[in-house]
């Protein structure tokens, strides 16, 4: 064991990788940083928020290099004592976060095709850690595990009971420890200290999706059987009517590859604007009169606040509205829009709250005589992924001296 023992923990999406560097025993964060632009001509690495510096080479593996490098310039490199991976997708097989082993990454794999946009690369990001840092424990951390407690009729989808039955099609949810983190820290809050609370919470991001928590547990989740499902996202379309697609193919003959691509990488907020999938591109391009960019925005919002209305239904009481994720979190329009749509339900937000920068950490935004408290809790999956990672990790040293 090294003396001064961290925790490296490892985010690998479809066009970046994520990592943080967590103290092992203060689990303070002590290095942070992502590396954009995987397999593109323009790969940059930026360290702790600092100046993004271009990296020659830009797969996984190079990216890995650079972060390894970044942590051998800090002394930190033999110090990495656990290693804490985002898996997108545990299908059937993985309730909760698993020590990796060479058999885990094949069951991985197996389930990868449901998530391709995350699995193969959160995998290329395992073979690479596990390359180069042999002998250290890593830990899968899957988005999935949260959600194992929704129940039949939340998870079913209206097809035949026998797909379900031999095919294991059903919906799974992800974003897991993000909603995982959020619904512990709401727990914590003042106002809903105590109380066995029924949250909803919105992670929105790239990909987004909402959440029903009561008493602590995910109860109903609008990502499905893949990412695909439920809301409007960067580039992914959300719900679609089925039938629609099948015109589609017949009408334009696109095969259903094409049609899953166009899905997941040409639509949301990207497809609907014609202009990007970031949502500050968007709202810049709204207050400079582009109709598009603001047609796209108020979709995207339509579709969030239905969504938090149906997911209200799975709870016994809807005490908490809680949003996190970097538009959740950043988007001060967002929000506003977002609860504008929520009148109903007695839902009203204090502007001068809702207008606070999210460097003020959690905070209210719904106003005193708000029907339901509504926050903005800053979301660390890093956090999560380095305390299982830290937990399991230890247990398989603890296995290996009994
Ligand atoms: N200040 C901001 N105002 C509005 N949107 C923001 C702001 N900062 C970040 N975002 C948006 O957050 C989204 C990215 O969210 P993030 O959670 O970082 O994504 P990922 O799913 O890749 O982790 C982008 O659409 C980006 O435009
Ligand atoms: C599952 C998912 O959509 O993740 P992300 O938001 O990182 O794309
Ligand atoms: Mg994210």
């Amino acid at each position: 064991m090294n003396e001064y023992p961290v925790i490296l923990t490892i985010n690998c999406g479809s066009s970046s990788v994520k990592f943080s560097v967590l103290d092992e025993i203060s689990m303070e964060p002590l290095l942070a940083g992502i590396c954009e632009g995987i397999n593109t001509e323009a790969t940059t690495l930026i360290v702790n928020s600092g100046e993004p510096v271009k990296l020659a080479h830009s797969d996984y593996e190079d990216a890995l290099a650079a972060i390894a490098l970044e942590l051998e310039k800090r002394n930190l490199i033999e110090c990495v004592a656990y290693i804490g991976h985002r898996i997108a997708h545990g299908g059937a097989i993985f309730g909760e976060s698993v020590l990796l082993t060479d058999e885990v990454v094949e069951q991985i794999r197996a389930v990868s095709p449901l998530a391709p946009l995350h699995n193969y690369a959160n995998l290329s990001g395992v073979a690479s850690a596990r390359l180069r840092f042999p002998g250290v424990p890593q830990v899968a951390v899957f988005d999935t595990s949260f959600h194992q407690t929704i129940s039949p009729e939340a998870y079913l989808y209206g097809l035949p009971y026998s797909y379900f039955k031999e095919h294991g099609v059903r919906r799974y949810g992800f974003h897991g420890t993000s909603h995982r983190y959020v619904s512990m820290q709401a727990a914590e809050l003042p106002e809903l200290k105590g109380v066995s609370s029924g949250l909803v919470i919105a992670h929105l991001g790239n990909g987004a999706s909402v959440c029903a928590v009561a008493g602590g547990q995910s109860v109903d989740t609008s990502m499905g059987m893949t990412p695909l499902e439920g809301l409007i996202m960067g580039t992914r379309c959300g719900d679609v009517d089925f039938g629609a697609m099948v015109w589609l193919a017949r009408q334009t003959g696109q095969s259903l590859d094409d049609l899953e691509q166009v899905a997941n990488t040409e639509s949301g907020l990207l497809g609907l604007s014609g202009i990007s999938s970031d949502l500050r591109t968007l709202e810049k391009a709204w207050r400079e009169g582009d109709a598009r960019a603001e047609l796209a925005i108020n979709t995207f919002v339509h579709r969030i606040a239905r969504a938090i209305g149906g997911h209200a239904t799975s709870l016994p009481r809807f005490d908490g509205l809680i949003f996190t994720g970097g538009i959740g979190e950043n988007s001060v329009l967002i929000r506003r829009l977002v609860i504008k749509h929520l009148r109903v339900f007695g839902i009203e937000m204090d502007e001068e709250k809702n207008a606070r920068p999210n460097s003020d950490g959690e905070r209210i935004i719904s106003s005193e005589s708000s029907a339901v408290l509504c926050a903005v809790i800053p979301t660390n999956e890093e956090k999560m992924i380095a305390f299982d990672a830290r937990r399991l990790g230890k247990a398989s040293h603890l296995a290996e001296f009994a």
